[in-house]
C-alpha cells in the first residue's frame, strides 16, 4: 500500500508519561456542571452529575436528544468548547488525576494516548485533504509513537476486523468512503493508540443494523482483549442492551437512573427509563403496545430551574416534584433520582 512509514528526523519521540494508566482506569465524575452561553445568559446543559465508570466495564449513557450526553463525553476529555465551559465539578481518571485541571500539552497528550474517543458526527471529522493513512501517521507522530509500521499494521488489523480492506481505506480520502466506513475509521482511530479509556459518542448511527451488530461485537471484543474502561453514548437502547455492563439514563442534564444494564432494562424504576423502554416496539407482540413518551425533552431554555426536570412529562408527578429536586438514592447497585420511587425500589403508584 502507498502509506509510507518513515520516522522523520524532526519527529520527537516522547516517552509515555510514567503516570499513564496501563490498565483499565476507573473514572469518577463528581458534581459536574457544564454551562453554555446563550442570549439569555449562561445556562446549564448538565448539572451536578455524579457518575462512576468502573475499571474494565462498558458504561452505556442513554437519553433523548439534548439530554447532555455529548456534553458529558466532551467533559471526560476536558474538551468542552466555547460558548460552553465546565462550571463546576471534577473528572478524576486513575493515573491522570482531575482532567478538568489539565491544560495545554498535558491535555493534548492525555487525549488520544490515554483517552481514545470518537465524537458524534465522526463521519465528517476526517481531514478532506489527507488520506486516512497520512492522518494515522500524523496521529502517531503527534503522540510520540516510535514504531509507525506497527501502528499501520494495527490500524489495518482493526479495519479488517470491522469488515474493511485496511490497505485500501488507508490509501483513501474522506470523500472516497461512505458514512459507515468513515464511522469505522473513527473507531479505529480511537482504538489504535491503545488508550485504556475509550469514549464512543454514537459510534454506530450511520450503520445499517447488520453492520451495527458487527461493530458492537468488535467494540466488546477489543474492550475485553485489551482490558479497557469504555463509555458508549447513544440514544438507542438497543445499542446499550447489546454492549454495556452498566447503564446511565440522562434527562435534562441529570443522570436520573443508573445501574447494571440487565437490571435497569428488566425492572426500570425511574418513570423516564420506563417511558423510554415502553416506547420501543417489541419484536414479538403487538406493535400498538409501544407507547411514545408524551411531550418533548426540554431545551437549555426550558429545563425547569427547580424541582424535578422530568415532571412535565411524568405520570407520577406529585406536589413535591414542583419545588424539590429529587435526591439520588441508592438501592443496592441501583441509583435513582425520583420522589415517586421509595427507598427499596417500589414505585408509589401509577396515576395515569
Ligand atoms: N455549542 C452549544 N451552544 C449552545 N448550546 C449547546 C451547545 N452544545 C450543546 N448545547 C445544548 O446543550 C444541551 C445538551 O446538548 P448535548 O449535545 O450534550 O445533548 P445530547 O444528549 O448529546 O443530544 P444529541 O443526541 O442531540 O447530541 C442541549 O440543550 C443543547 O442544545
Amino acid at each position: 500500500m502507498a502509506v509510507s512509514v518513515e520516522t522523520s528526523a524532526e519527529t520527537p519521540v516522547e516517552p509515555m508519561p510514567e503516570s499513564a494508566p496501563k490498565t483499565a482506569p476507573g473514572v469518577r465524575v463528581g458534581g459536574l456542571s457544564v454551562v453554555y452561553k446563550t442570549p439569555a445568559g449562561e445556562l446549564p446543559a448538565i448539572a451536578g452529575i455524579d457518575l462512576e465508570l468502573r475499571p474494565g466495564t462498558i458504561t452505556g449513557v442513554v437519553g433523548e436528544s439534548g439530554s447532555g450526553k455529548s456534553t458529558l463525553a466532551l467533559s471526560l476529555l476536558n474538551a468542552v468548547q466555547p460558548p460552553g465551559r465546565i462550571a463546576a465539578g471534577s473528572v478524576e481518571i486513575d493515573g491522570l488525576g482531575d482532567v478538568v485541571g489539565l491544560r495545554g500539552e498535558e491535555l493534548r497528550k492525555a487525549r488520544g494516548r490515554h483517552i481514545g474517543y470518537v465524537f458524534q458526527a465522526a463521519q465528517n471529522s476526517l481531514n478532506p485533504l489527507k488520506t486516512v493513512g497520512k492522518q494515522l501517521l500524523d496521529l502517531g507522530r503527534s503522540h510520540g509513537v516510535s514504531d509507525l509500521r506497527a501502528l499501520v499494521r494495527e490500524a489495518k488489523e482493526l479495519l479488517g476486523r470491522m469488515g474493511l480492506d485496511g490497505a485500501r481505506v488507508l490509501d483513501s480520502h474522506q470523500h472516497e468512503l461512505s458514512g459507515g466506513m468513515r464511522q469505522r475509521v473513527g473507531i479505529m482511530l480511537a482504538l489504535v493508540l491503545n488508550a485504556h479509556l475509550v469514549v464512543l459518542d454514537e459510534p454506530t448511527t450511520a450503520l445499517d443494523m447488520i453492520t451495527q451488530a458487527t461493530i458492537l461485537r468488535i467494540i466488546r471484543e477489543v474492550h475485553e482483549e485489551r482490558g479497557l474502561t469504555t463509555m458508549v453514548i447513544t440514544h438507542d437502547l438497543g445499542v446499550v442492551a447489546e454492549v454495556a455492563d452498566r447503564l446511565a439514563v440522562m434527562y435534562g442534564g441529570r443522570v436520573v437512573e443508573q445501574g447494571p444494564t440487565h437490571e435497569v432494562l428488566a425492572t426500570p424504576r425511574h418513570p423516564y427509563t420506563r417511558g423510554l423502554l415502553g416506547a420501543i416496539p417489541r419484536l414479538v407482540g403487538d406493535i400498538d403496545e409501544a407507547r411514545a413518551l408524551p411531550g418533548r425533552p426540554p431545551t437549555l431554555g426550558t429545563v425547569p430551574r427547580e424541582g424535578c426536570v422530568f415532571r412535565e412529562r411524568c405520570a407520577l408527578r406529585m406536589d413535591v416534584c414542583e419545588t424539590v429536586e429529587p435526591p439520588t438514592v441508592a438501592d443496592g447497585p441501583r441509583l435513582v433520582a425520583c420522589h415517586a420511587v421509595e427507598a427499596g425500589g417500589a414505585v408509589r403508584e401509577e396515576s395515569a
